[in-house]
């Protein structure tokens, strides 16, 4: 992705919309300056078809808030959390599609709070509309939630021999679209990012394992059914 990152962002600091190229750091500039000159509320609406770059421009609005909002603190803590939430949702949220390597399977309202001196002081995100029929199959070449692909690559074998994770292929949950990797996307590299965020997020070691058993026993509940079809009872 060309034309993003710290020093694209200086360029849009405090300039007006009309002064400069297009870009979704002048929104985001706009928004926060109306922000502390009007002292009112601000929203930006993403929309578009699935591919259009939603997720990647609410990103950039974050990375954006985050660079020019002030540091420090608690203040760098409640920034970690609002950035890590990202892989965190994807993560659990998102998935392969023909259209999108990464299309966001949910909608997402997502809430940061500024305290008077216009420094993040927290945050609310809400999602809706999660599509759960993902998790029982998906399309030929599409894949279920990445969450389940990172799982199976990056658990620990303890975990993996505990649990009963073996390939994606084993599990007919995961087995029925015949697509089991995503081009340019190592998931047992953000399986480690996963398990980063979840930290961050303040998500302690006893509820990750939870939430660990929890995805295994999905899994497992698919070879449930397929041993229940193949008894022909
Ligand atoms: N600003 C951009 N510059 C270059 N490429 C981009 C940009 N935004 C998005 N893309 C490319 O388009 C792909 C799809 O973007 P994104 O996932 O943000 O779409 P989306 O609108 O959120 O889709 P969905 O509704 O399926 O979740 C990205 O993986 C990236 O390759």
């Amino acid at each position: 992705m060309a034309d993003v990152g710290p020093a694209v962002i200086k360029k849009y600091l405090g300039r007006q919309k009309h002064d400069v190229q297009p870009h979704v750091y002048a929104v985001a500039d706009e928004m926060y300056r109306k922000l502390m000159e009007d002292n009112y509320s601000q929203c930006v609406i993403i929309s578009g078809e699935s591919g259009a770059g939603k997720t990647e421009a609410s990103k950039l609005i974050m990375n954006h808030i985050a660079q020019c909002s002030g540091n420090g603190g608690e203040v760098d803590q409640v920034k970690n959390v609002i950035l890590q939430s990202n892989p965190l949702l994807e993560s659990f949220g998102n998935a392969k599609t023909l259209r999108n390597n990464n299309s966001s399977r949910f909608g997402k309202y997502m809430e940061i709070n500024f305290d008077r001196s216009g420094r993040p002081s927290g945050g609310l995100i809400t999602n809706f509309l999660l599509e759960k029929s993902r998790v029982v199959g998906q399309l030929e070449g599409e894949r279920s939630f990445h969450i389940f692909y990172q799982l199976l690559k990056g658990a620990t074998a303890e975990e993996k021999d505990y649990y009963g994770l073996y390939e994606p292929e084993n599990f007919l949950y995961l087995a029925r679209s015949n697509c089991y990797t995503v081009d340019g996307m190592d998931d047992k590299k953000e399986y480690a990012d996963v398990l980063k965020a979840m930290s961050v997020m303040g998500i302690d070691a006893d509820t990750q394992q939870a939430i660990t058993r929890l995805l295994a026993a999905i899994l497992h509940t698919g070879e449930l059914a397929l041993w229940w079809w193949g008894t022909g009872r």
